[in-house]
């Protein structure tokens, strides 16, 4: 089974953008995280710095919102070339509306849940997403441990797009490291997104290869 390393930007160099994403060329999206200091704790950037970040970035986007009113916001990134967008679920309007819109446009749809929103009521939203994002950590800083109380909620969601036979990415983002990569694709994970654990390491190569090869081996038989 596949499993795909998108590095976490929030744990690069943000004065040096274009040197850190050259430095992650070999993994499979880059992980984008925009933050409005409403929806989380903390601000990053907005669409004309994703806009730049596109137009240099060696590998395609992956942008994962972490703001209020998404159902007006989303449909930009889409639009300026984003390959998925996450939104989360407790801040959209209509996720599913929402969702059809972004693919309408090309984008792959994705919807985010905080750690203490429960499963249950996206369960049945799950055909109209092309991959979900369970949160790890509460969202708005990297460096953060990985919540285990999580995996309950993964490996039900990975139950459940296996047996509707859904082709779902379930992503995983807080806190993975070499260790923790084992534990949530045990649980169901196929994509894996690492800030610190990738920026910090000397040989950003090696260490994707590292993380992608230790979450193969323990990968859920029926990850996308
Ligand atoms: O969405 C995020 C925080 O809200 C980050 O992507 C996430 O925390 C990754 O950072 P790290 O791997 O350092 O925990």
């Amino acid at each position: 089974m596949p499993a795909r390393i998108n590095p976490s930007i929030l744990a690069a160099d943000f004065v040096n953008m274009q040197r850190d994403l050259e430095r992650i060329a070999s993994a499979d999206l880059v992980h984008v995280d925009v933050m409005d200091n409403h929806f989380v704790p903390n601000l990053t950037f907005g669409p004309q710095m994703v806009e730049r970040i596109q137009a240099v970035s060696p590998i395609p986007l992956d942008v994962h919102l972490m703001i209020d009113d998404p159902d007006r916001w989303a449909l930009g990134y889409a639009e300026l070339g984003a390959y998925s967008v996450t939104f989360h679920a407790e801040a959209a309007a209509d996720p599913v509306r929402l969702a059809r819109r972004l693919q309408a446009i090309g984008a792959r749809a994705g919807l985010a849940l905080k750690p203490g929103t429960p499963v249950d009521d996206v369960l049945e939203l799950l055909p109209e997403f092309d991959q979900v994002l369970v949160m790890t950590v509460e969202p708005g800083f990297g460096g953060q441990s990985f919540m285990p109380e999580t995996m309950p909620k993964l490996a039900r969601l990975r139950s459940a797009v296996d047996a509707a036979g859904l082709d779902v990415w379930l992503q995983v983002d807080g806190g993975i490291t070499e260790e923790t990569i084992v534990t949530a694709a045990e649980n169901g994970a196929d994509t894996f997104v690492a800030g610190s654990a990738v920026f910090r390491a000397e040989n950003t190569e090696r260490q994707i290869s590292l993380l992608r090869d230790t979450a193969a081996e323990h990968i859920h038989p029926g990850g996308n």
